[in-house]
């Protein structure tokens, strides 16, 4: 069994993306001065595991020399307001910049999802960039799923005819990896089947049994079981659940998956890097849009 390494593999794109913005700074594209990309990360309220996911963030920032700024807003602050402050960084000079979720119960998330400006949606959670990607146009990935195709191709998995169970029908991470890797890109061309927690666990098994690649997107610590897998299969854990020890679990069963499995993502060090390391190929990808870099 082999453990995909999400921590070494999102450390390498950072340092070839730091690499790469270097390299066009340095041509000085278009006979201006390109200042480096930039993106704000917007926080409303104090919530303590958004506030490590945005220290990860931010660290990933420094590490592709990416500028940032943290844009903090009080956690009474209305939807309405909140548009306001969308509709300024939609105009602002950051390439691209994300509404940290999740947001205080008084504003509902698509009403402000809806407001970024496509073109600087770097998660690629706006109803654009997700139609674009399900058509399979070049659009900004959700980074999560953007993560773990990158994580498979480093690791020269094959999607190619495999058959890949997907538990979990998120809009951030279960829906769109399901529709990536049925798709007809680089990565994809999968057998996809989708299912959730309500899918009847006989059935479940029954599917996930079979699949070549499962990944498991359900937030339910130890949900995947080893007699849920077929010997030699590539488990994808997305989950990432605090137990009351502190201690930083997936959804697999990890000892037990892991005897069985081919290729295993660990937790923590699997798929959260990679999600940072989409967020980052996505600001790189706004920055070179913006100004018209074209590979
Ligand atoms: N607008 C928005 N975009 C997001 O992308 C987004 C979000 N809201 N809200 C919350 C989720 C969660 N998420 C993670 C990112 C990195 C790790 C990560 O790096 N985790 C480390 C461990 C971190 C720890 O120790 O707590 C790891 O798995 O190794 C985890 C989770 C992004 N999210
Ligand atoms: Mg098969």
């Amino acid at each position: 069994m082999k453990l995909l390494d999400g921590r070494a593999v999102s450390k390498e794109i950072l340092k070839k993306v730091k690499e790469d913005i270097d390299h066009h700074i340095d041509k000085k594209h278009l006979g201006y001065n390109l200042s480096r990309p930039s993106m704000a990360i917007v926080l409303v309220g104090h919530n303590a595991a958004s506030e490590s996911y945005v220290r990860a963030k931010t660290k990933a920032c420094e590490k592709a020399d990416i500028n940032y700024k943290i844009i903090r807003f009080d956690e009474n602050i209305s939807a309405f307001e909140l548009i306001s402050e969308i509709k300024l960084l939609n105009k602002s000079h950051f390439d691209g910049f994300i509404v940290q979720l999740p947001l205080p119960d008084h504003i509902e998330p698509n009403s402000i999802i809806n407001e970024i400006s496509a073109y600087k949606d770097i998660d690629g959670f706006h109803p654009l960039n997700f139609g674009k990607m399900a058509l399979g146009q070049k659009s900004m990935r959700p980074a999560t799923a953007y993560g773990i195709l990158k994580l498979l191709q480093y690791y020269n998995i094959p999607t190619n005819s495999q058959h890949v169970v997907v538990i979990g029908r998120s809009n951030i991470v279960g829906k769109p990896i399901s529709i990536m890797l049925g798709n007809d890109f680089e990565v994809g061309r999968s057998t996809v089947t989708s299912c959730d927690i309500h899918t009847p666990k006989e059935l479940l098994k029954e599917e996930s049994q079979k699949a070549d690649i499962v990944i498991v997107a359900v937030g339910q610590p130890g949900f995947l079981t080893a007699d849920m897998i077929k010997e030699g299969a590539v488990v994808i854990d997305v989950g990432i659940n605090r137990l009351e020890s502190g201690k930083l679990v997936g959804d697999c069963d990890f000892d037990g998956v892991s005897k069985k499995a081919d290729y295993l993502t660990p937790v923590p060090g699997g798929v959260g890097p990679m999600t940072i390391a989409g967020l980052i190929l996505n600001t790189y990808e706004a920055w070179k849009m913006k100004n018209l870099i074209d590979e």
